[in-house]
């Protein structure tokens, strides 16, 4: 193992997770869905404390690892979480639940979320993750830009997509979504962003004032 490898084993190791995360991770793999990882996790929990994000919003709930992650330590905050499978959400509605998240501070909407983000209030979200279909990036991206407020962030996990963006030879359809949201954001003048290692990598992308 280089030490690169090392050192990425090390920080994904290296956070504690709650009984709660522990046992939605468990969950999430059981029915098959690629929850975010555990550095990745305790990234979205800190980033919450650093913005002091109020208003949350997520694209992907998945069965809730990441949004129990981003309400770790913020119990002020609040989450609007977008799922378009009915069994997902049916779950994580349970997850929620027995983690003791109080339903005022959680509004959960099934559909698509091409559908669901242009109902949202703009400018309205301190903090939105993008973790959905890695193949509408940009469609996405466009919509987050539009209900996230200035100096607000945008999180898109996955950003290497399995390790398939660095490889010149990966051309599939989610590959070449991510490479083109890489290349969008590299030099907008809207937005800060901040590419990292952690889990499949971390896209983070703050929204510049005006
Ligand atoms: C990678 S998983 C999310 C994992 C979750 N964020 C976590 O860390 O626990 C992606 C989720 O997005 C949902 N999804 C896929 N396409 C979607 C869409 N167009 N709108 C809303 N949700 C979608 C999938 O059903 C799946 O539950």
């Amino acid at each position: 193992m280089s030490k690169l490898e090392r050192n990425w084993q090390y920080a994904e190791q290296y956070p504690t997770e709650t009984a709660a995360i522990s046992r939605a991770r468990r969950l999430s793999l059981e029915l098959g869905i690629e929850p975010v990882s555990r550095s990745v996790g305790a990234m979205l929990s800190g980033l919450t404390v650093l913005s002091r994000a109020e208003a949350i919003c997520e694209i992907g709930t998945g069965v809730g690892v990441s949004g129990l992650s981003l309400l770790r330590h913020a119990p002020e905050a609040t989450l609007t979480s977008i799922e378009i499978e009915p069994e997902h959400l049916r779950e994580a509605k349970t997850v929620f639940a027995e983690a003791g998240i109080p339903a005022a501070k959680l509004r959960l909407i099934e559909g698509d979320a091409m559908h669901v983000m242009p109902r949202l209030n703009l400018a309205a979200y301190d903090l939105v993750l993008l973790d959905a279909d890695p193949t509408r990036l940009l469609d996405h991206l466009e919509h987050a830009l539009a209900i996230v407020r200035p100096g607000g962030s945008i999180v898109v996990p996955g950003a290497f997509s399995h390790g398939r963006v660095p490889d010149p030879a990966a051309r599939d359809e989610a590959t070449r979504s991510m490479r083109d949201l890489l290349a969008v954001v590299a030099d907008s003048p809207a937005i800060a962003p901040i590419l990292s290692p952690a889990g499949d990598g971390v896209l983070t992308l703050v929204r510049l004032d005006g």
